[in-house]
């Protein structure tokens, strides 16, 4: 295809990419959000809108990729290394920026702004005039700053800037340090979860161990963990499994290494006549049982289950093992014993689902099987997406500077669970992750 030529294609493909986003709106009978209003939008958060998330998958990358095929190459480049914006939203966050901006919906002049978060005015407007070319906060007028549409998710205390807080503290540190790590002798090669490149990081003060043990000794990042996972899970809209996944089905779900059991309780109250048994470890199903406290209803259906899927397994005979963003934790060798605990838990009817990013590949033939095939973007896009996949790269890395390990693609998935006496039944693609669902190898289906 001719330089041109992709270029007319990218622009057919964002044309109709911006209409189906329009008409998805409709079909959810919402208006279509200004970018100005400081207002949340009903869809913001819906566990329904995994199709609006699909066509701004397409959307992301074909408006990146037109941009990346007109501009100069060392301007993408460029934009990619000095993005410096997760700083700007840390300070923003940490400061309480949008909720003093909640009490003036028409905004507060700099010189205010800045007294109330104590930072020096020049310096608070080089942040803010960042954020607002980011589309983050508008200048109303001169100086005068308020809150628009995406400020509002930076309120502090939420799990979304729990999630802001772990990407840019020990997310940001690991990815400062790869580099250093891949060219350590010991570190370089490791596929362990004590040689990562976070690791590598805080090895000067004195750690050795891996991440879990690092956030055992640092209690308050462990609050900020559990609270970011629920945060994470909202901007990846797992729940849109919920909507498509059929849960009515099924009755005993075992929710392996649920956290705080964001997806339990979320389980347990779409669907009443379902039991969710929460397993985790023990430090982590007695945040749960607290956690249980605040819920309203479903509480009843609810078990806790301490255990260690490496020492051994789940709770046995269930119908549903549901592991969401387990399996990309662990290196190869420890996400088959996972898969193995829970293939000696299942009855022979039973099913998993590992609910992950997976990763696109469309040079293996597994991609290529049409029950297993993940959503492919159309020509001259990157078959993937490109940037429109973005968060799931993002995830991809943060799994290997963190443990060493990574998303992995249909065959990767498949040849372990064929190895953990599992087979691949179905792939539900759900615009950002995807749900791989198992049975045993020895079931009739
Ligand atoms: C990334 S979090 C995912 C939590 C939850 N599934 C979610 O999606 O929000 C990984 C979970 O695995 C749990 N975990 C780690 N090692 C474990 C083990 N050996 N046995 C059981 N659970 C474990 C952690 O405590 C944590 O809750």
């Amino acid at each position: 295809m001719s330089g041109p030529s992709e270029v007319q294609r990218l622009l057919a493909i964002i044309n109709q990419a911006a209409t189906d986003a329009l008409s998805e709106y409709a079909t959810h009978g919402e208006d279509v959000p200004s970018i100005y209003e400081a207002k949340s939008h009903p869809l913001d958060l819906s566990d329904a809108a995994f199709n609006l998330k699909k066509i701004i998958r397409t959307l992301e990358g074909a408006c990146h990729q037109l941009c990346a095929t007109l501009a100069p190459p060392l301007h993408t480049v460029l934009n990619n290394g000095q993005d410096y914006s997760w700083a700007c939203l840390r300070v923003a966050a940490s400061k309480g920026i949008t909720e003093i901006l909640d009490d003036h919906p028409d905004g507060v002049h700099i010189d205010e702004l800045s007294l109330k978060v104590g930072i020096t005015k020049g310096k608070l407007a080089t942040i803010m005039r960042t954020l607002v070319a980011r589309h983050c906060y508008q200048e109303v007028s001169k100086d005068v700053y308020a809150n628009n549409r995406l400020s509002l998710t930076l309120r502090s205390q939420t799990p979304g800037t729990a999630f802001l807080d772990l990407q840019t503290q020990e997310g940001q540190q690991a990815a400062f340090y790869l580099q250093k790590s891949l060219d350590d002798p010991v570190y370089g090669p490791a596929t362990d979860l004590q040689h990562t490149a976070f690791t590598y990081s805080v090895k000067d003060t004195g750690f050795s161990g891996t991440l879990y043990e690092w956030i055992r000794e640092h209690k308050d990042r462990l609050q900020v963990m559990i609270k970011g996972m629920v945060g994470m899970n909202q901007l990846m809209g797992t729940l849109s499994v919920l909507e498509v996944f059929p849960w009515g089905k099924y009755k005993t779900i075992c929710d392996v290494g649920s956290g705080s059991g964001s997806f339990t309780w979320s389980l347990v109250q779409k669907f009443p006549a379902i039991e969710v048994t929460m397993f985790d470890l023990p430090e982590t199903i007695s945040v749960a049982e607290k956690a249980a406290a605040d819920q309203k209803n479903g509480v009843d259906r609810v078990k806790f289950s301490s255990g260690n899927f490496f020492e051994g397994s789940p709770p046995d005979g269930l119908d549903v093992y549901y592991l969401r963003n387990i399996i990309h934790n662990w290196p190869d060798n420890s996400a088959l014993s996972i898969l193995q605990s829970v293939q000696k838990a299942m009855r022979k009817d039973s099913r998993v689902l590992v609910h992950d990013y997976i990763l696109p590949s469309y040079h293996d033939p597994e991609g290529d099987n049409p029950a297993h095939a993940l959503d492919k973007a159309p020509p001259p896009m990157l078959p993937d997406f490109g940037y429109g996949n973005m968060r799931l790269h993002n995830q991809n890395l943060t799994m290997l500077f963190m443990y060493n390990s990574r998303e992995r693609t249909v065959a990767e998935l498949t040849g372990l669970s064929q190895a953990a006496g599992l087979k691949l039944s179905r792939v539900w693609d759900l615009g950002e992750t995807a749900v791989f669902e198992l049975v045993r190898s020895d079931s009739s289906e």
